[in-house]
């Protein structure tokens, strides 16, 4: 289990992130969700020790990791950019962490992750050859063959199209069912946050707005902030459709039954 404990963060004496406590049970997938600018990426990178918290605590299994390193705390994150090397073909790519470390995941391993993650037929392409959802597929692999104790995803979706998202939403929670890993995802599209994760984190002000399962977050909105900000969201975005083409939508509908 992942804790964090009264975390804060300020940068040039602005507070970014007040008071974040919070458990993360192994196997989840929780969703840290806000507006622009309200510390989520800066939440990640605490966890995964690119920076230090000024006060409060990070634990994983009972042991403080708040001194510990970014390398020997083992997690590992795939940028919203996918960070690939372009001069190496996907198999490299995907094995590249290995090459100093292979006792890490044994070649069945890999074998089975380029399976799962649908990548066998892209192998020998370069990186400037394939699509974005590809590309985050590939990134996610070379993720997962050095055995992340946590998953950290930033942004994973943003730069992907409706069925592409979709395809990629199913990979990682494959994924971190497959290997009961516990992931954690920045992202600042409700929707997204409520159809991928086991519990959704909502940061306003620094603070936790709610931190809660889905269908709590929609039944039970703690505060207006939720329900403003993130509900209102949703219900634009399906106003906007139907103000549109709601005629339309709802005939096939109908004939459908
Ligand atoms: N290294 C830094 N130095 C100074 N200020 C920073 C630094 N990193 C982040 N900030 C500030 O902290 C605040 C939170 O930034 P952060 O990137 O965590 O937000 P975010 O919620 O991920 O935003 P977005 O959704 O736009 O990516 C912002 O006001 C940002 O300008």
């Amino acid at each position: 289990m992942l804790e964090l404990k009264n975390i804060q963060k300020s940068f040039d004496g602005t507070p970014v992130l007040k008071d974040i406590s919070i458990q993360v049970n192994d196997g989840e997938i929780i969703s840290i969700l806000g507006p622009s600018g309200c510390g989520k990426t800066t939440l990640l990178n605490l966890i995964l020790g690119i920076i230090k918290a000024d006060s409060g605590q990070i634990l994983y299994d009972g042991e403080d990791l708040t001194e510990v390193s970014m390398e020997k705390r083992g997690f590992n994150i795939v940028f919203q950019d996918y960070a690939l090397f372009p001069n190496l073909n996907v198999y490299k790519n995907i094995t590249y962490g290995l090459k100093n470390r292979p006792d890490i995941s044994s070649k069945e391993e890999v074998e089975e992750l380029i399976d799962l993650l649908g990548l066998r037929e892209h192998l020998n392409k370069n990186i400037e050859q394939l699509s974005g959802g590809q590309k985050q597929r590939v990134a996610l692999a070379r993720t997962m063959v050095m055995k992340p104790r946590i998953l950290l995803l930033d942004e994973p979706l943003s730069a992907l199209d409706g069925v592409i998202k979709e395809s990629i939403k199913d990979r990682i929670r494959t994924i971190a069912r497959e290997y009961n890993l516990t992931t954690i995802i920045v992202t600042h599209d409700p929707e997204e946050a409520l159809t991928l994760s086991d519990r959704v984190l909502i940061i306003e002000g620094g603070m936790i707005s709610q931190y809660a399962r889905p269908e709590s977050i929609i039944h039970t909105p703690k505060n207006d902030f939720v329900r403003k900000f993130i509900l209102n969201q949703l219900e634009i975005k399906r106003n906007n459709i139907y103000a549109l083409f709601g005629d339309q939508l709802t005939v096939p509908a109908a004939q459908a039954v």
